[in-house]
């Protein structure tokens, strides 16, 4: 048996190990990061750092907090780390304290920022028990051959939709998510999405959740009606909107009429067959494209907009979590054209990007 002992290694080569152990250590205990944002979301700790409208030492966190003081140590290490990956910005108070202040990203975790969509639901959702616990299940997930059963389905016994229909927790929790997401694209669209959706009459947004992304693009775009269409239990439940009119139904069976179908978020969720159904659906429910008719689809196209290494890894990221909740799959230009084709669209336009996503105008 070779020992270590008995290698020979170079200066360099002990050197290169230690960093690649200390990289090993780093992957492998990075989990720590989200938990901790998580705990930091549940805590309302951006909450209390823009309540108290400057830096916050450990001792003002503690008196807005219901944290005892005998955590205040704790405390402490949490926020160092978080500061550390870009979550906080530490400060040195006037007394020479520790302080810690919003940075770009807790001010989307706040719920009152100015001009600042929550995003604290979708985290949540992202963290929730639901959402790891698939996670050990992946290496069992990769021995199996069939790939209609995912890592969610293998751990909760159903698909998450399925799920949804069962749990109203989870249900609020996922719809809460995806309303928080809404508020930013809509708030977006605004401005990236003019050549797209001006001059719209009528819109059906498929699979459009509690409406905010319809609600959102009402406003911005004076004159558009927007119809929601989503399954029954999540129309039942939602909080109707005014101006918005809600369908109940299944995606699959058959649409509302609109001159333009929108679908946020729905194909990368399923399989190329589910897709094209989907597609056809649309395709039925829509005017030709002489008078006005077209999909509009929102969802990464991977590698288009895409020019940071965060970026990049996001979207792998996201690939990662469709493939353990759902059956879909994030596409790249050619697999979308492929669909469209499929489904007996004529063309489409890849017009721009909203950071992460871009929009697609597909024309029947
Ligand atoms: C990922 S969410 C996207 C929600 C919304 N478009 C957004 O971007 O925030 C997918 C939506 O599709 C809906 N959905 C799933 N299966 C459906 C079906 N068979 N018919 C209609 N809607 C469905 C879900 O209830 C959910 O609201
Ligand atoms: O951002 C999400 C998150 C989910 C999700 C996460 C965790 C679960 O346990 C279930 C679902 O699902 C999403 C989704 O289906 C989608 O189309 C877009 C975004 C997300």
């Amino acid at each position: 048996m070779t020992t270590s002992a008995s290698i020979n290694l170079t200066d360099t080569e002990v050197q290169d190990i230690l960093e690649a152990h200390a990289v090993l250590w780093n992957h492998t205990l990075s989990y720590i990061k989200s938990m901790c944002l998580k705990c930091a979301v549940e805590l309302c700790i951006p909450d209390a750092i823009l309540t108290q409208g400057m830096p916050a030492t450990i001792s003002d966190l503690l008196s807005f907090l219901p944290i005892p003081e005998t955590k205040s140590r704790h405390l402490r290490i949490m926020m160092r780390l978080l500061s550390s990956i870009g979550i906080f910005k530490s400060h040195i108070s006037p007394s020479g304290e520790e302080a810690y202040g919003l940075a770009p990203v807790s001010q989307l975790l706040t719920t009152t920022f100015p001009n600042s969509p929550c995003s604290s639901p979708l985290i949540l959702l992202l963290l929730d028990h639901h959402s790891i616990d698939p996670c050990h299940q992946l290496s069992s997930w990769f021995r199996r051959s069939d790939t209609s059963t995912t890592p969610f389905e293998m751990t909760h016994g159903k698909a998450f939709w399925d799920i949804m229909g069962e749990q109203s927790r989870f249900n609020d929790l996922f719809n809460k998510g995806m309303a928080c997401d809404s508020l930013i694209v809509g708030d977006v669209l605004k401005r990236v999405g003019r050549e797209a959706f001006n001059g719209i009459g009528t819109l059906v947004d498929v699979g459009g959740g509690t409406g905010m992304t319809a609600a959102a693009l009402a406003k911005a775009f004076p004159g558009l009606k927007c119809t929601v269409f989503d399954l029954p239990h999540v129309v039942n439940s939602a909080k109707k909107i005014d101006g918005i009119q809600y369908v109940g139904g299944d995606m699959f069976l058959g649409l509302p009429s609109a001159d333009v179908a929108l679908l946020k978020w729905i194909l990368h969720d399923w399989s190329d067959e589910d897709c094209i159904r989907i597609l056809q659906r649309c395709k039925e429910a829509i005017p030709p494209k002489e008078k006005g008719g077209k999909v509009i689809v929102i969802d990464m196209v991977v590698g288009v907009g895409i020019n940071t290494k965060v970026l990049m890894e996001t979207q792998l990221l996201f690939d990662l979590e469709m493939m353990i909740v759902a059956t879909g799959k994030e596409r790249d230009e050619n697999e979308w054209r492929e669909l469209f084709v499929a489904a007996g669209f004529s063309d489409y336009k890849i017009t721009s990007s909203i950071g992460l996503r871009s929009i697609i105008e597909v024309y029947p």
